[in-house]
């Protein structure tokens, strides 16, 4: 496999606090890469050490050279903070990046590519709304068609179909051979976009896998969570049953449970006698990853209705809609 990005044993450190702390990943030719964690972690420092833009202990090597000897028409960034000139259109912009290289693409196609054309080609980047602003700095990243694309939270701002667009953008050129190196803190871009995944904490890279390996590894059990009148506690020990039943964060939690299997578990709370309210089902994706192995916590759930169409079944014993007895 042809690696087209090395770091190895990064370090950085502002006064006292350590940016990155002894970073080591490789990523290989036409790879997606996803780098994800929280606030102050490390992710742009680790972008810009890895594009030679700031100072780092360690090495690092880009299409086998340093960053900083690299061709950098072979090279796309898009910063995390990019603030081109304002009082140029989305096309002088983009035109005038082209500019910089011997050979680009053509500016207008990189523009149909974000999404920018019609009125919005010719408006000043100033008065360009901020997901618009963002579709022209992607664009701006492109348009020397790089082999290595860096981009540090490229869809902040950007609404729902030109995000979708832009991943499909993105699909595109990862099938194409571009390497990209992107870095986000959405979960379901990370998740749709990335070969593997890299998660970083306070500066440390803690785990590295295809989304599935890291998901297998960190994410937990699949589960149903039940509102019960009761106390859970007092009646988690009330099941005589397969189901691993824990009573956690003010709910009865049945382990392990695939859609299939949550009529099975209605059964039993019928059977127990165990009075109920909302059921809902969870199923362990990037979100859980990410809070196991940072600690920090959201919920990212899916009701029954959802587990139950995604199985194309019906979960049982719940006709009344779930509202117990
Ligand atoms: N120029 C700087 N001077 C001092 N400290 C800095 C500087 N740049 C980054 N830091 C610190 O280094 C740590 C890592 O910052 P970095 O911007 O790399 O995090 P991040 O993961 O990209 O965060 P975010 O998700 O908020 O963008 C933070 O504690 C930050 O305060």
């Amino acid at each position: 496999m042809d690696e087209v990005l090395v770091a190895e044993n990064l370090r950085k450190s502002y006064g006292d606090k350590e940016a990155l702390s002894d970073v080591s990943l490789s990523v290989a030719a036409g790879e997606v890469f996803g780098l994800i964690g929280p606030n102050g972690a490390g992710k742009t420092t680790l972008v810009r050490a890895l594009t030679g833009t700031t100072p780092v202990d360690g090495s690092v090597s880009v299409l086998g050279a340093p960053p900083t000897d690299v061709d950098r028409s072979r090279v796309g960034l898009l910063p995390q903070s990019f603030s081109p000139a304002s009082r140029l259109t989305a096309r002088e912009l983009v035109t005038y990046y082209a500019g910089l290289y011997d050979e680009s693409r053509d500016p207008e196609s990189v523009l149909a590519d974000v999404g920018l054309t019609g009125d919005d080609a010719t408006t000043w980047y100033e008065d360009l709304s901020g997901g618009q602003q963002r579709r022209a700095c992607v664009a701006a990243a492109l348009v020397n068609d790089p082999d290595v694309l860096f981009l540090d939270e490229p869809t902040t701002g950007i609404d729902p179909a030109g995000r979708r667009d832009l991943w499909d953008l993105l699909d595109g050129l990862a099938a194409g051979g571009t390497t990209v190196f992107l870095t986000s803190h959405s979960m379901p871009e990370v998740e749709r976009l990335a070969d593997r995944v890299g998660l970083l904490n306070a500066g440390e890279l803690v785990a590295v896998g295809s989304p599935g390996e890291l998901v297998a590894a960190h994410g937990g059990d699949s589960r149903l969570e039940v509102e019960t009148e009761a106390p859970p506690e007092t009646v988690a020990g009330s099941f005589d049953s397969g189901f691993r039943v824990d009573a956690r964060g003010g709910r009865l939690v049945f382990e392990g449970l695939t859609p299939r299997d949550i009529g099975d578990a209605v059964r039993e709370l019928d059977d127990a006698g165990v009075a109920y309210g909302t059921l809902t089902w969870t199923q362990p994706d990037l979100e859980d990853v990410y809070l196991t192995l940072t600690g920090e916590s959201f919920e990212g759930q899916s009701t029954v209705a959802d587990a139950v169409a995604a199985d194309g079944g019906t979960a049982g014993g719940d006709e009344d809609g779930g509202d117990g007895r």
